[in-house]
């Protein structure tokens, strides 16, 4: 293999050290031995005053390579990550008799950028992003990044970076004082060289980051600040170690010293890397990535095909999300609707929702009013005729759905891409009146659509691989994260959650309260309990969800009249302030003890509990909603709903806000041990009924010790045809 690093020393005096490793610049194993093998050649060398340190391509360093983790992960052996922080970073880099100097193009990320703070000055180009995310994988940086950061741009600055993994720009950079100098990319390399000789020649300040203390408060005020955010993050993150260990990591910099500092980063981050957040996030991390690799779409050539103009059909609350979506990453909509009243209702609502986005500080005036100018409303189609995507988002009518399809197909040209945004009708009865099933696709966008971040693109055996690949990119263009996934009921996610709710409703019906359900989920981590989640999303979806479930799935659904029971005393859950609980303007949601006799009559008349009193701890209340989910899950991998089941794990984790650090339904699932699941349903079964009854999938999994994510092994009839084609 070709070094990954390079020393190419100047007439000037300057060593330029290179990296290169693409995509990014991680800093692999190797990288990271060959950036200390030029250190040292260069120290050696007489003809090196200074030092350049920079990466090949458009990116210095994507940080240390994450692949180490996993493999950490999965042999427990830790000379993954060796501890150069001091040896490197401190001793060859910053305490070198020679001068370094950063010069920085693109992304100088993790321990990239604490490579680069080790560095005695840092340029940078206007492009370069500068962040230190290593909170996102379950850790905190582990070259000194938790000391020189503070140093740099001061306490609370640090704090907010590191705990956020907040990106900044190089004009902040400058501004902060992470970078010294902003320059052209042309001027990059020339203006770091000369940089490097005057701080050689001493006519420009030889700065060590880990020495410096002007930027630092004094240590009650540094204290007062840490324990202020301790106290916020016990709130926003229970259940995690690293916001915490990253605070102590500070703390102990600014009392202690930097080097004392380092030296607890280091024992920190090293006992991090074993825990479940860790692991969790690590593969959420490469699930992310992974789900963008869809074989016979992505691997075969095709080119997506531009999206300029779209066409969004229903101004209601999913397409007007659906249509900001679109504008806000400039694609021109048209927002048709069956009469002025709904037009300007939905126009109002894009208006709106841009506005919120606006107050929020995520969207600038300007582009506000651009995103604007991109929108127009139509009242029929007949604009349709040059717009490359149509995405109907009208009631879930079949009927309706059926004449729209069929009358789009005779307006809308050839190459027109036909979206249904149905959560619940099966694709091929949408498009059963067409003759473009080619172009039938499922844009599945889940509410509040502007912002959330999951696309389900649903796809069925007749659509063709470039209208997924072009969904697939309209889909990142929107800054949507696209799940390919087959048609079938209630598609991924909506399906494999739907025990959720209703083993939530069957607990009730065993006389569990349910605002005790819907804190042990809470707990566990998920944004709401199954409770609160109907009274948000409205009961309307709930029904309707629910009834394709119970016919489709009859044999495992479980029935409850609650939710009618809700509705027919006049509840709505959040839209009228009426549901399982209470809502009023600038106030959370309290528990509403009205609806107690709902519950009883709901407990009449579901009647399971036959006389017996059923005590459950939280354990078993946990267990009984989330197993259901797995259960589903696995039915939802064995019939190839999606690609792999990592997709499975980040849609949950990015449409159903499953936790993160648990690392998706299937991965948290494989954690807590397949044959114990199956063992729990069985029992469950026995006592309760179908709906626990463990899929065929997780009994076999379990029977043979191997985990829910591993790709099934090819059947005796597919190792046949294998065969047979040798
Ligand atoms: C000890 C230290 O303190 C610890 C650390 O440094 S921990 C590492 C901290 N770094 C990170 O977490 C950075 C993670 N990476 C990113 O945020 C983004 O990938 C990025 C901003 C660098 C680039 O983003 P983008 O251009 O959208 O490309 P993206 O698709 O994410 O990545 C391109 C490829 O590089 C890989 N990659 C990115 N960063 C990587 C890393 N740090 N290690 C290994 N591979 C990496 C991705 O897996 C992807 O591979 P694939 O093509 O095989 O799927």
């Amino acid at each position: 293999m070709a070094s990954r690093v390079s020393l190419e020393v100047g007439d000037d005096g300057v060593g330029v050290i290179r990296i290169f490793n693409p995509p990014v610049n991680a800093l692999a194993l190797s990288v990271l031995v060959g950036i200390k093998e030029k250190y040292m050649e260069a120290m050696r060398r007489d003809d090196v005053k200074a030092i350049v340190l920079t990466g090949q391509s458009n990116a210095f360093s994507g940080g240390f390579d994450v692949r180490n983790f996993q493999e950490i992960h999965r042999t427990g052996d830790m000379s993954f990550l060796p501890e150069i922080s001091v040896d490197l970073v401190c001793n060859t880099i910053e305490d070198a008799k020679k001068p370094s100097v950063v010069a920085i193009s693109g992304q100088a990320i993790g321990g990239g950028l604490e490579i680069s703070m080790g560095c005695h000055a840092r340029i940078a180009t206007p492009d370069a992003v500068l962040c230190l995310p290593e909170l996102t994988v379950g850790i905190i940086p582990g070259y000194g990044g938790t000391q020189r950061l503070p140093r740099l741009v001061g306490l609370p600055k640090a704090i907010e970076m590191l705990l956020l993994s907040k990106p900044i720009t190089a004009k902040e950079g400058k501004e902060l004082g992470l970078i010294d100098a902003v320059v052209s990319s042309e001027n990059l390399l020339r203006i770091a060289r000369l940089w490097a000789l005057d701080i050689a020649d001493r006519c420009k300040p030889w700065m060590t980051s880990l020495r410096r203390t002007d930027k630092l408060c004094s240590v009650p005020e540094a204290r007062k600040i840490i324990e202020s955010v301790r106290q916020k993050m016990k709130v926003i993150a229970p259940n995690v170690p690293h916001h915490e260990a990253c605070l102590d990591a500070l703390e102990e910099g600014i009392v202690f010293g930097g080097h004392a500092g380092i030296l607890k980063e280091s024992r920190l981050i090293h006992n991090l890397i074993y825990t479940s957040t860790c692991k969790g996030l690590v593969h959420t991390f490469f699930a992310e990535r992974a789900v963008s690799k869809v074989p016979n779409v992505t691997n075969i050539k095709l080119k997506p095909r531009p999206i300029r103009k779209a066409a969004v059909i229903g101004g209601g609350l999913m397409g007007s999300g659906i249509a900001t979506a679109l504008i806000q990453s400039d694609i021109s909509v048209m927002l048709k609707e069956v009469s002025s009243d709904f037009l300007e209702k939905g126009m109002k609502a894009i208006a709106e929702n841009l506005q919120g986005l606006f107050n929020k500080g995520s969207l600038t005036e300007d582009k506000m009013d651009k995103a604007l100018s991109l929108l127009k409303g139509v009242l029929d189609y007949s604009e349709f005729g040059d717009v490359d995507m149509v995405i109907e988002a009208v009631v879930e009518d079949v009927q309706l759905k059926q004449s729209i399809f069929s009358e789009i197909e005779k307006v809308c040209s050839p190459h027109c891409i036909l979206a249904t945004n149905t959560s619940t009708i099966d694709l091929n009865i949408v498009g059963e009146k067409t003759s473009s099933q080619d172009r039938i696709v499922g844009a599945h966008f889940f509410s509040p659509a502007h912002l959330m971040p999951l696309l389900e693109i649903v796809r069925t055996e007749k659509t063709s691989a470039q209208v997924i690949l072009d969904l697939m990119t309209v889909g990142r263009a929107i800054n949507k994260i696209p799940v390919v996934v087959r048609n079938c009921t209630a598609f991924a996610v909506n399906r494999t959650f739907f025990p959720y709710t209703q083993g939530a409703q069957l607990l009730v019906s065993l006389g569990v309260d349910l605002y005790r359900i819907d804190r042990v989920l809470s707990e566990f981590g998920m944004p709401m309990g199954p409770f609160q989640l109907q009274d948000v999303t409205g009961y309307g979806v709930a029904v309707a969800i629910n009834k394709m479930i119970t016919s489709a799935f009859s044999g495992r659904s479980f029935e409850s009249p609650l939710l009618d029971l809700m509705i027919a005393d006049g509840r709505k859950g959040k839209a009228n302030g009426k549901g399982y609980y209470m809502y009023e303007k600038g106030s959370k949601p309290k528990p509403d003890p009205s609806v107690q006799p709902i519950i009883q009559e709901c407990i009449r008349l579901t009647n399971i509990m036959h006389g017996r009193k059923v005590n459950l701890s939280d354990q078993e209340i946990l267990e009984m909603v989330l197993f259901p989910v797995v259960n589903e899950a696995c039915r939802v991998l064995d019939e190839g709903v999606v690609v792999r089941a990592s997709d499975l794990d980040i849609a949950t984790v990015v449409g159903m806000s499953f936790p993160s650090y648990r690392g998706g339904i299937v991965f948290w699932a494989d954690s807590v041990g397949p044959l114990y699941i199956y063992e729990s349903l069985k029992k469950w079964e026995v006592e309760y009924g179908g709906f626990f009854k463990p899929s065929q999938y997780l009994e076999e999994r379990a029977s043979r010790d191997i985990s829910l994510a591993q790709p099934a092994p090819p059947s005796t009839l597919d190792l046949d045809v294998l065969i047979a084609s040798f």
